[in-house]
């Protein structure tokens, strides 16, 4: 938690530090006082009136002292807090800008989206009106121990025994109650899932003429939720049960050993000072108890701030991309993969498994296979989405990993499957592909691509808003647009997913005749669907679980027999090869 919280403030680190030390020194003080009252009523009962006045003016220094400091207290807490909501959301979002493109999956955005929000706000309100109060509540219970073992060794050992009695139980329930709360939330997140996955999909159920069965799964997913929240309930109220059993059970052990001196003498025979000592004992165990008690009630709370900052935590611990700054001269605009290996994570099975692949400059390259081989793998791979775990990829002669991004950037074009619109105008989204492209470039380009049309039959034109992730524009247009930025940018290397043109045919054609025109001009590497673009290809890839198996133009592989032959002929009978009706017509 401290580290994640170091991390958060960064630079700024040493006021959360300043903050912690002047809270501990407050608990230290509260403590004292807390003894100094018991020394002062030992005064008074013994009628030291000489003494009490030495403890009275101590105590009230000490007193006088802890207001000042819990004011400091709570204003570097809410310091810290401000901190952690201006900076820290920064810090965070600078490290994640770091993370490899590969990272920003739907899961990704979505957790980093509520935590910049609502996470940050809960772990920018912990030391205020948390750390505070729970350190006080944990140093005061010491203070009191360490005084108890000068009044009676005996109590202060049976206190000291009690502190770690009480920590394992509270760490027990709070582990039980995490359990239970990350099984309900994830229970919960399911069923928010598919009521709005039931709604999206209303024209498919009816359609199918199946709202009936397709409520099975929105009431598996309420049935599995119900079960969650009774699981909780009754586990937090038992938890919660059992603190404060134990914390009573072990208050009343110690009260009765307190009492115990007091009940095996003889009423008659009680020295004042026997009873002086119990009467001062009593006072210190309740202020005990009540510290105690006030751990456990905040324990839940920092319980769900620790989620939030545990999930902070993994984003910190995301590996960044290594980024080096100085430009490297490229030899040409080739593409190679050396004995490259890769998978997701660690727990996945490897994607690619020794891949060794030649992409010559100018040349243009299909990639075939079965659905799952990796094709876009080595596509994302090529554009330093991911790093390799083994192996290399160059570019131009140079590993992907040694060239700055800017480079990297400007070297490659995109046409992939999950393209995205910003809510900006066409010539705003236009823009991001080739920043000073100005209003002929880009509607040559958008004509290229079938959107010259449309866009002259705007009343704005360019300046048209496409809205929210392009919503104003049809699949098709959305597709075509992104089509008409990966081109303006006009690059040396072009990576395209042909699967990109499935939405419509006028999108296929408009692929097809994209890579006629800059086949021979720029390198292509185009994972491949229709027949006509693999023949087209300088060079064709198979690949099959991971690895090139058979690569070469179309006469070698058509000559050989082997997978691309197999690819070909069997590609209405194997499940997965992706082949459309008419490039079977066409074989
Ligand atoms: N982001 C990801 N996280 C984890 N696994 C992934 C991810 N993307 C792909 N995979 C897995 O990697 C394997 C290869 O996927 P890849 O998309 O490269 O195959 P592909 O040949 O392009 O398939 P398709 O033709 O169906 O698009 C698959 O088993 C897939 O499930």
């Amino acid at each position: 938690m401290l580290r994640t919280f170091s991390q958060l403030l960064g630079e700024d680190r040493f006021i959360f530090y300043r903050y912690i030390g002047l809270t501990v020194l407050y608990a230290v003080l509260c403590g004292l006082s807390m003894v100094l009252l018991a020394m002062l009523l030992a005064q008074v009962l013994h009628g030291k009136h000489d003494q009490i006045i030495t403890f009275l003016l101590l105590m009230i220094l000490c007193i006088a002292v802890c207001w000042g400091l819990r004011r400091v207290v709570e204003q570097k807490g809410i310091q810290v807090g401000i901190t952690v909501l201006s900076g820290a959301r920064l810090r965070l979002g600078e490290h994640v800008a770091s993370l490899p493109v590969g990272w920003f999956n739907q899961k990704n955005s979505a957790q980093f989206n509520h935590i910049v929000s609502q996470g940050m706000m809960a772990v920018a309100q912990l030391p205020a009106h948390v750390f505070t109060p729970l350190i006080t509540s944990l140093i005061t219970p010491i203070v009191i121990v360490v005084a108890l073992f000068f009044w009676s060794p005996i109590l202060g050992l049976m206190a000291l025994i009690a502190l770690p009695i009480f920590a394992f139980i509270f760490w027990l329930s709070a582990k039980i109650a995490r359990y239970t709360d990350a099984t309900y939330q994830e229970n919960f997140a399911q069923t928010s899932q598919r009521i709005v996955e039931f709604a999206q999909a209303q024209s498919v159920f009816r359609a199918f003429n199946g709202e009936g069965n397709s409520r099975r799964f929105l009431d598996q997913a309420f049935d599995r939720q119900r079960r969650s929240a009774f699981k909780l309930i009754m586990l937090s109220s038992s938890a919660a049960v059992l603190n404060t059993w134990v914390i009573q059970i072990v208050s009343a052990l110690l009260l009765i050993l307190t009492l115990f001196g007091l009940t095996v003498t003889p009423f008659d025979q009680i020295l004042l000072s026997e009873l002086i000592a119990t009467v001062v004992l009593l006072v210190l165990l309740c202020r005990f108890i009540e510290a105690i008690t006030e751990v456990a009630s905040y324990s839940e709370v920092l319980r769900g701030a620790t989620a939030q900052l545990a999930a902070i935590q993994a984003i910190f611990d995301e590996k960044a991309l290594a980024e080096v700054s100085v430009t490297q001269t490229l030899v040409d605009h080739s593409i190679c993969f050396k004995d490259v290996y890769f998978s997701y994570d660690q727990e996945s099975t490897q994607v690619l498994q020794g891949l060794n692949l030649n992409i010559a400059s100018g040349s243009m390259t299909a990639l075939i296979g079965a659905s799952g081989s990796g094709k876009s793998t080595v596509a994302k791979l090529a554009a330093r989405f991911y790093d390799a775990d083994q192996g290399q990829v160059t570019l131009g002669g140079v590993d992907v990993k040694q060239l700055p991004y800017a480079q990297l950037t400007t070297q490659i074009s995109q046409i992939f499957q999950d393209n995205y619109l910003f809510a900006g105008s066409i010539a705003d989204n236009m823009r991001i592909g080739r920043s000073d492209a100005n209003e002929a470039e880009m509607l040559a380009v958008l004509t290229q691509v079938g959107l010259g049309e449309m866009i002259a039959d705007l009343p704005d034109g360019l300046n048209t808003l496409v809205g929210e992730a392009g919503a104003r524009l049809s699949g098709g247009e959305r597709q075509r647009m992104a089509i008409a930025r990966a081109l303006i940018k006009d690059a040396p290397i072009l990576l395209v997913d042909e699967a990109t043109a499935a939405l419509d045919t006028q999108n296929q054609a408009i692929i097809c005749e994209v890579l006629n025109r800059l086949r021979g001009k720029k390198t292509i590497l185009v994972i491949a669907h229709q027949l006509s673009t693999i023949r087209a290809a300088d060079h064709i890839a198979v690949l099959h679980q991971g690895s090139v198996v058979e690569q070469g133009t179309v006469t070698e592989l058509s000559q050989l027999n082997g997978h691309y032959q197999h690819f070909v002929e069997k590609s209405h009978h194997v499940q997965g090869w992706k082949i459309t009706g008419s490039m079977q017509a066409e074989v």
